[in-house]
């Protein structure tokens, strides 16, 4: 089957503020979205990658690659107005059948193994989704008062979230709702269900300043 991964890079950036978009700052001397492309070539040569980049910013992009020598192949969609849009616009590439993988420009460290197991399982569950234990105690919120909750009933989410191409292109064919906030919400919307698998501390999403700090920590002790 045909594999394909969307990697949206396509959002504001606004939690992580400065002048450069968050998907070009480097970490270990790289763009971050470089590395992301890699880790999914690594894993597998033949996928093919769509890169959603809102347009002003591909030729910018255009100039890094010859900068960095960077010649992975690539087709190139329009970002959108929400992560959902910008989905939308990367799918309008894929033909069917086969496997979509939808995966955030700013989660360079995801592990070959995840990947490669959320496409395995994909073929046979149609949704699949990486997860991660929340670690700390979570706090449910009402209006004038909180409340402890079990946290082993909740799970983290990360991408990429793999899906049969047929039935993500459905789903994103629904009007778009703000509790769209990721690609397993849009699929859930149909009716249809989300089988979860491990995914990995590391692969975090590169949001805050913060993060950024501990993505260069984790690009450092990866080259240990
Ligand atoms: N219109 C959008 C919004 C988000 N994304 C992508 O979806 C991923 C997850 O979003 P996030 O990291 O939160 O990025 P931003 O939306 O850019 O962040 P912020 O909300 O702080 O502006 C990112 O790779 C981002 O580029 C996208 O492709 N198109
Ligand atoms: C898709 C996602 O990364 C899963 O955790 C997340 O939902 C994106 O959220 P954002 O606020 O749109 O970045």
């Amino acid at each position: 089957m045909n594999r394909y991964v969307l990697i949206v890079a396509g959002g504001k950036g606004l939690r992580m503020g400065g002048e450069l978009p968050k998907q070009f700052l480097s970490i270990g001397g790289k763009p971050v979205l470089m590395r992301t492309l890699e880790v999914f070539y690594g894993c597998d040569p033949e996928i093919q990658i769509i890169l959603v980049l809102p347009r002003n910013q591909q030729e910018y992009w255009e100039r890094l690659c010859r900068e960095f020598h960077f010649s992975l192949r690539y087709a190139m969609a329009d970002g959108g107005e929400t992560r959902f849009h910008s989905v939308k616009n990367g799918l309008a590439l894929v033909e069917t059948p086969a496997l979509v993988g939808v995966h955030d420009g700013v989660r360079p460290f995801v592990s070959p193994e995840v990947i490669a197991r959320c496409y395995e399982l994909a073929a046979e569950k149609k949704a699949v989704v990486p997860v991660v234990r929340v670690v700390e105690t979570l706090r449910r919120l009402s209006r004038d008062d909180s409340v402890t909750v079990k946290r082993d009933d909740y799970r983290l989410v990360q991408t990429p979230q793999v899906f049969d191409a047929k039935l993500l292109k459905k789903a994103y064919e629904q009007t778009y709702t703000p509790h769209f906030t990721d690609d397993a919400s849009v699929v859930e919307a149909l009716g249809e269900s989300v089988f979860l698998t491990a995914g990995n501390r590391e692969n975090i999403k590169i949001t805050t300043p913060f993060d950024l700090k501990i993505a260069v920590a984790l690009m450092q002790s990866c080259s240990i």
